[in-house]
C-alpha cells in the first residue's frame, strides 16, 4: 500500500506534461466511452471475473476508482484487452450503481463492514431440517439481513426426508416468508424445479452453515452450466477454494445462452458466509418489511428500540390495526442483533 502513498484517493490526480495545456490529466482523460459492459462473477486473489457478453475476462480495478470497491454482482465497465484470453488482463473503470448491496461484519463488535453481494434481490436460507439440526436464530439474523438490505428472503428447508418441516413452517407462517422444501429424492430425480421456479429470472444469493446441503443444491441447479463450460476457468479445475462469493446463470427458459444478461437468473454462491453480524442494521429498514406495523411506529419516541414501555406499537396492536404475533415476530427479530452463544 506504501507505495500509493499516505491517502490512496491522492493518486487519482495525476499531473503529466500535456502539450495542450497544463490541466491535470484526469480532467482530459477520455470518458470511457468505449468501455464494455459487464459483471463480476467472482474474485481470486484480487482479480476480479467479469462476463462480458458470452466472454469471462479477468480484469483489476483502475487506480482512478481509488478505494471503491467491486464485488460480485456489481455491473462494471471495462476496458483494455476484452479477448479474455490466458494471460491478458482488462481495467475496471467504473462501477455503476448498485440496486441492493449485501453486507456482513464478522461480528456484531466488529465495524468494519463488508459487501459481499451486489445487486441481488432474493436471499435464500438454506437450512437442514436435520444433520445439522435447525438452528432457528440463525434464520432470524439471515432474515433480519435480508430485511434490512431490501432482498426478498426464501427459506430453502433441505433433508425433509430426515425430518419434517411443520414444526419450522409453523415458526415462519407468521412472517409470511417465502419457502421451498427439499430432500433426497430432488436431486436423485433431477427434480428441483419447484426452487428454479422460484429463482426465475432473480438474483439469489445463498447462504448456510457448513453441511445443510447447499452446494449439493447449487450444483443441482448449475448442472447445465458447468457442462457447457460458461464458469469453468473459475471454478472448473478445483481452483475455486477462496472465500468471495461466485455467481453462476441459471438456464433461461430455452435453455440456451445462459450468460448474457441471464434472463434466467443468478444463484451467488456465498461460501464462508454462515450468518450476518448485524453491526450496521438500522431498526427502521426492517420495519419496512412489516408493512402493517409501520404505520403504528409514527407514535415511537426517537430512535425507538420497538421494545420499550414507550414503544407505540402495544397500542397500535391492542387497537387491533395488527396481528399481535406479528409484533412478537418483528420483536424477536430485533433481538437477534444482539449476539448470543452459539449464534
Ligand atoms: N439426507 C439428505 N442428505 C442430503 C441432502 N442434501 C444434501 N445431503 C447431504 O448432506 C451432506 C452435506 O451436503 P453439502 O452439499 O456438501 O453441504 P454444504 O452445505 O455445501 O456443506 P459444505 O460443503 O461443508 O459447505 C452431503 O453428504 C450430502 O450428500 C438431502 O436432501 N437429504
Ligand atoms: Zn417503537
Amino acid at each position: 500500500m506504501r507505495r500509493y502513498g499516505k491517502n490512496p484517493d491522492e493518486d487519482d490526480i495525476r499531473v503529466r506534461p500535456n502539450p495542450k495545456g497544463n490541466r491535470p490529466r484526469t480532467s482530459i482523460r477520455p470518458k470511457h466511452e468505449d468501455a464494455a459492459e459487464g459483471m463480476v462473477l467472482t474474485v481470486d486473489r484480487g482479480r476480479l471475473h467479469v462476463l462480458v457478453g458470452d466472454r469471462q475476462i479477468v480484469a483489476m480495478k483502475a487506480r482512478e476508482l481509488g478505494r471503491k470497491s467491486a464485488v460480485v454482482g456489481d455491473r462494471v465497465a471495462v476496458v483494455g484487452d476484452l479477448s479474455g484470453d490466458k494471460d491478458t488482463l482488462a481495467r475496471i473503470v467504473r462501477v455503476e450503481k448498485r440496486a441492493s448491496v449485501l453486507r456482513r461484519t464478522a461480528d456484531d463488535d466488529d465495524p468494519f463492514e463488508r459487501v459481499v453481494v451486489a445487486n441481488a434481490d432474493q436471499l435464500a436460507i438454506v437450512t437442514a431440517l436435520a444433520d445439522p439440526e435447525p438452528r432457528p436464530r440463525m434464520i432470524d439474523r439471515c432474515l433480519v439481513a435480508a430485511y434490512d438490505a431490501g432482498l426478498d428472503p426464501l427459506l430453502v428447508l433441505t433433508k425433509s426426508d430426515l425430518a419434517s418441516a411443520d414444526a419450522l413452517l409453523e415458526t415462519y407462517s407468521t412472517l409470511g416468508v417465502s419457502y421451498v422444501v427439499t430432500n433426497r429424492d430432488d436431486f436423485l430425480t433431477g427434480g428441483v424445479d419447484q426452487i428454479r421456479e422460484r429463482l426465475k429470472g432473480r438474483t439469489t444469493a445463498f447462504v448456510g452453515h457448513s453441511g445443510v446441503g447447499k452446494t449439493t443444491l447449487v450444483n443441482a441447479l448449475v448442472e447445465r452450466q458447468r457442462a457447457t463450460g460458461i464458469v469453468n476457468a473459475v471454478t472448473g479445475r478445483g481452483r475455486h477454494t477462496t472465500t468471495s462469493a461466485l455467481a453462476l446463470p441459471l438456464p433461461d427458459d430455452g435453455g440456451t445462452s445462459q450468460a448474457e444478461g441471464s434472463g434466467g437468473g443468478w444463484v451467488i454462491d456465498t461460501p464462508g458466509v454462515r450468518s450476518f453480524g448485524l453491526h450496521h442494521i438500522d431498526p427502521s429498514r426492517v420495519i419496512q418489511a412489516f408493512p402493517d406495523l409501520e404505520p403504528g411506529t409514527e407514535g415511537c419516541p426517537r430512535g425507538c428500540s420497538h421494545d420499550e414501555p414507550e414503544c407505540a406499537l402495544d397500542a397500535w396492536v391492542a387497537e387491533g390495526h395488527a396481528e399481535p404475533a406479528r409484533l412478537d415476530s418483528l420483536r424477536r427479530l430485533l433481538a437477534t442483533r444482539e449476539r448470543r452463544e452459539g449464534d
